[in-house]
């Protein structure tokens, strides 16, 4: 994509995934994050295997090993790989405990399999993603469909107000075949305990609360690159 037909929004997701893609060392194995910013990382990741870096990327959608792909990145199966040197993926709100909420496209589950074998995490947002609390997000949860009507009543006892997700007039059916349901918790005062009574419910697979699962964050804004690492307050 020509920088040229950039918005500033697109552009400064592009400025922090490439950033981020400097971390990339040489025989790495790099987790491949989806979604609109992580493309881009994967796009300077492509540029920077035509210089001559070696590496092999660990796809988290169906979409990114599409793209991937189609990049000339080489892949290796999520389901057989033991650790990940690194991974870069977007989000949709972070705080700056580097709390997370993913799962705008409906890839978290594997989003969050790759994060949880990675070594380092790393987030790549514009400014718009960054809040003083979760929740103005809906929090995505991937469910197993045959559990649909119990997990719903499940996320209305602990307050949350649940919206299946629709695309194009269907039900959107993840990579796993199941649902995603969006809901609505309003700011979230306890993510961690959240994270875990979401956990708890038979039925869900993945919620897109990461907790513990970002490493670094890197904010590209109108200024220039925002970094906020693990117990600081940025840089
Ligand atoms: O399921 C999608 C992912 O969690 C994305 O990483 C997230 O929605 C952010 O996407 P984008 O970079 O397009 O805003």
């Amino acid at each position: 994509m020509a920088a040229a037909t950039l918005n500033n929004r697109n552009l400064a997701k592009q400025l922090a995934a490439q950033e981020a893609v400097k971390l990339v060392k040489n025989n790495d194995i790099v987790g491949l994050g989806t979604g609109s910013t992580a493309r881009f990382a994967l796009m300077a990741l492509a540029e920077r295997l035509k210089e001559g870096l070696q590496i092999r990327g660990v796809p988290s959608s169906l979409a990114t090993e599409a793209q991937a792909k189609a990049l000339g990145i080489p892949l290796l199966p999520l389901g057989e790989v033991a650790q990940i040197d690194i991974s870069i993926d977007g989000a949709d709100e972070f705080n700056e405990e580097l709390q997370l909420i993913k799962g705008g496209g409906g890839a978290l589950f594997r989003e969050k399999i790759v994060a949880s074998l990675s070594k380092n995490r790393v987030v790549v947002v514009d400014s718009s993603k960054k809040v003083a609390q979760l929740g103005a997000f809906k929090v995505p949860v991937e469910l197993v469909p045959v559990a649909c009507r119990y997990v719903l009543d499940q996320f209305e006892a602990l307050g949350g107000q649940a919206q299946l997700r629709y695309k194009n007039d269907a039900l959107f059916i993840t990579d796993n075949q199941n649902y995603i349901a969006d809901v609505d918790f309003g700011l979230i005062a306890n993510p961690e305990e959240l994270a875990i009574q979401l956990n708890q419910i038979e039925g869900v697979l993945a919620h897109g609360l990461f907790i513990g699962l970002a490493t670094k964050v890197i904010m590209a804004t109108g200024e220039g690159l925002l970094v906020f690492e693990q117990s600081q307050k940025g840089s």
